[in-house]
Formats: C-alpha cells, structure tokens, sequence
C-alpha cells in the first residue's frame, strides 16, 4: 500500500453500500464544482490545486529563509491563531521527534519551535518571555488578516524581547511576516520595519493554508522535507481531480458517508488517534470541519480523542453513552521505531504473556478490541489508514481532508468557504476593551452588564 486507505466496513449497519452509491453523483458534482468554482464560496478555491503549482523558486524561497532562522536561533517562536498555526503545528508534531525538545542546544539538529499568539494568557506570555530571555530566538508571525488581537498582542512581547535583546538590525533577520500581499496592520507593520515576508493568497483560507508559506516555513524550519510533504498532498489532488470517478475519489466518499451518518442522527464525529504525535493533527482537523460546516444552524461536532489515554476517561461516554456519535479512526500501520516488551524473571506485573512482542502489536489489539467494542455500541466507524507516519502520507492526508472537507460542506448546503460565526465574540471583546470606532457597541454592552 503506497496511500492512505479508507475502510468503510464498520458503519454498524446505520449506512449501507447502496446507500453511499446513492450519493454519487451529488459528490461529483460537488467536487467538480470545487474545480470549476461554480458554487458559494468560490473566491476560496486557491487550495485545490496548490500543490500541484508550487514552483521550485517558492519552493527554495521558503528552504531558505528557513535556513536563515535556524542558522540564527535555537527557538523560532511561531505566532499566530487557528489556520494560522495549527497546520504547522500539527506537521511538526506528528514528524519530529517527540523529546527533542528537551536535549541540549549542542545535541539538537533542529531549533526548538515554540507557539504564540494563540491564547491571550499572561501566564503563558509571561513564562514564555522568561524562558526567550536567555536564548537565541526568532520569530515567525502569521497573520492572513493582519489584525488577530491574539497575535498581534504576543507579537509586539516578543519583538520588544528581541530588539532589547540583539538590537533593530539583527531582530531583523530573525523575524519573518507572512500576511495579506497589501492589506492589514501586519502587512503596514512589516513593509515599515523591513521584514522578509510571505504572501498568503487572496484566495485561500486560514484552515485552508498550511500548505502556502504559513505552514511550510514553520514546517521547513523544523528540519521537515516540504517537497516531500507537498509531493504527498499533490498525489491526493491527482487521485480525486475531476477525471477519477467516484468509487475511487476517497475524500468524496468519506464526505458522502459522514454526511449520511449525519442525517441518521450521528451528529458527532470524533476523530481518534492511537499515537500522541498526531494530538494537533486532530486540533487541525476540528477548525477544518468545525469552521467550514458549523453554520445555518447544522454541522457536525467535530471531536477528538487520544486513545489509549481517553479510553480510560472518554471511554465509558463513547461505548454507552447518547448513540450521537460516530469515530473516524487514523490508524498508522508501521511506527517509525520499534520497542519490544522484556522479559521479567520474576514476572510480578503479570506481562511475561507479552514478552518479545511490540509494543505495537498492542497498540494495534487496543485498536481493533476497541474497534469492534464500539462498533457493538452502535458507534459506526470509519477507518483511515496510513502506511507510516512520515511526509507524504502526512501531505495526502492533509489534502484527503480538505477535498473532503469541501465535498461534504457543498453535500451539507453551507458554504464551506466562510465563518461568519466567528466575528461575534471579536465585536464584543473589541466594546468590552473600549477600541475605537466601537463607541456604540460599548454603550450596548455596557447596558446589558
Ligand atoms: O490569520 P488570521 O487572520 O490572524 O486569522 C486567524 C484565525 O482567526 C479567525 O478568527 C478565523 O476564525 C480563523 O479562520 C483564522 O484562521
């Protein structure tokens, strides 16, 4: 198997075969209409051929401004607020290694990537200045509006740190902005002080960008293959352009399915993880889902789970609780490295049962009991595999999602191009905070304290 693979064979019974075919020719169309932009949100549709059209100059544009950073800093500070970071975040997570983190700056490859901007926490602001104080910092601040209150806050912090750190010039070469190609206050910001910068198109959403700078930068200066993660996600764009029919176009027909389990009453997916690594993947694929279908009063509740952990607290919720729910499984065949359980003379934790086999072997047995525990629950489940965890099977499920994702909001009847929702707690901190040109809004809250 050289692709992620999607098993459809535990639905419970709630959808069948017949009924998902059913469904064909309104997913094609949906599809199609991603290609041809012939539906709501069509200024949006930048993202479905990007891979495909990255040139090399973009390519070594990004390769080396992420050398700059690691040649001058042991920590690049990554600021910015949904899909203006949880891409990056999740790549890099689910690809380096786990403990890296903590070796000393003489044994580490790779600068120590750290996240701003997207908390407004004093605590953690606080802690993470304490911590900059002694070290050889840069900073990566993403702002596709440029105007983010979150992180716009951290990063005026953070660049007062490093400018009383290592002067004007040299912060200079340590901060990169990547914003709107002419609007926003980032934008103003940059262009004034003389930062290198990225353009995020015009015509690719946060959710939508992290294959544009906004993801690979961070994803570059983390010692992360970017033409091998975008080598993935173009091989997914070319299974599912509009020539594939439906029965291979594997995003449409999970779009399909989680769309039917939707209308039988399933109104949570919860996307479930055996591996720590992909924790942010799933915090990735929440804003997707969550901010592209949430709207007119429908959506699925897109939930995530870490298993084993979770089972031992989300668990019972899962196997007996409402019957609302359905999983959608990212399984990751191979790990990269291999542990075997030792043998014990003694034998008083009652394991010798297990010695000499991999730890995965029983990662995979929690897997599948689990698996067929829940789907006796009445939990339909889907099941997405991947043959190992590395840079392109993490860019076709990158791609997977998103086609999916754009599929299914079309299948549902939103726009899954925009979020309205989102403005309303903004317009009210903005009259709590007193901002101009929020005179009014600021009486009205007021009145209603
Ligand atoms: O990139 P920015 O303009 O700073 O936006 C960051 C994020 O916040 C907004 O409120 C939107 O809901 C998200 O879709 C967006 O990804």
């Amino acid at each position: 198997m050289d692709s992620i693979q999607i098993n459809i064979k535990n639905l419970a019974g709630i959808v069948s075969e017949e009924e998902i075919l059913r469904k064909s020719e309104l997913a094609t169309s949906a599809n199609n209409a991603l290609h041809d932009g012939t539906r709501e949100g069509s200024d949006f549709l930048g993202w479905v051929d990007l891979p495909s059209s990255i040139t090399e100059e973009e390519f070594r544009d990004i390769e080396e401004a992420a050398t700059v950073l690691r040649t001058h800093c042991d920590v690049v500070v990554v600021v910015g607020i949904g899909g203006s970071y949880l891409g990056a975040r999740a790549v890099i997570d689910a690809l380096t290694n786990s403990f890296d983190w903590l070796q000393p700056e003489k044994k580490r490859k790779n600068p120590v990537i750290l996240y701003a901007g997207n908390n407004i926490s004093e605590d953690y602001l606080s802690e993470m200045i304490d911590y900059l104080e002694n070290k050889e910092f840069g900073i990566i601040n993403i702002s596709k509006s440029g105007t983010t209150t979150e992180p716009a806050i951290a990063f005026r912090l953070l660049k007062n740190l490093l400018e009383k750190k290592v002067g004007n010039e040299e912060s200079k070469k340590r901060i990169v902005a990547i914003t709107d190609a002419t609007k926003g206050a980032l934008r103003t910001l940059a262009d004034s002080e003389g930062y290198k910068t990225f353009i995020i198109p015009d015509n690719i959403g946060g959710r939508y960008s992290v294959l544009t700078p906004v993801g690979l930068l961070p994803i570059a200066v983390a010692g992360i293959n970017i033409r091998k993660l975008v080598t993935g996600a173009a091989e997914i764009e070319k299974a599912t352009d509009k020539t594939v029919s439906f029965d291979y176009n594997l995003p449409a027909i999970y779009a399909v399915i989680r769309n039917e389990l939707y209308r039988r009453g399933k109104k949570i997916e919860i996307l479930v993880n055996y591996h720590p690594k992909l924790h942010f993947l799933a915090e990735w694929w929440k804003q997707l889902f969550g901010e592209s279908e949430g709207k007119d009063q429908m959506g699925i509740f897109p939930a995530a789970v870490d298993f084993t952990a979770d089972l031992h607290s989300m668990g019972q919720w899962i196997q007996e609780g409402e019957r609302t729910i359905f999983e959608t499984v990212i399984s990751i065949k191979e790990p990269n490295k291999k542990v075997l359980v030792p043998h014990d003379e003694v034998n008083l934790d009652g394991l010798n049962y297990l010695k000499g086999k991999r730890v995965d072997e029983v990662n995979k047995m929690a897997e599948l009991g689990t698996r067929l525990a829940h789907v006796d629950g009445g939990v339909p489940n889907i099941l997405i595999e991947i043959p190992e965890l590395n840079e392109k099977y993490i860019g076709q499920l990158i791609y997977f999602f998103e086609k999916a994702c754009g599929i299914s909001g079309y299948l549902l009847g939103v726009n899954p191009f925009n979020q309205p929702g989102v403005e309303a707690y903004k317009s009210n901190m903005f009259a709590l905070l007193e901002k101009p040109g929020y005179e009014e809004a600021t009486k009205s809250i007021k009145s209603k304290l």
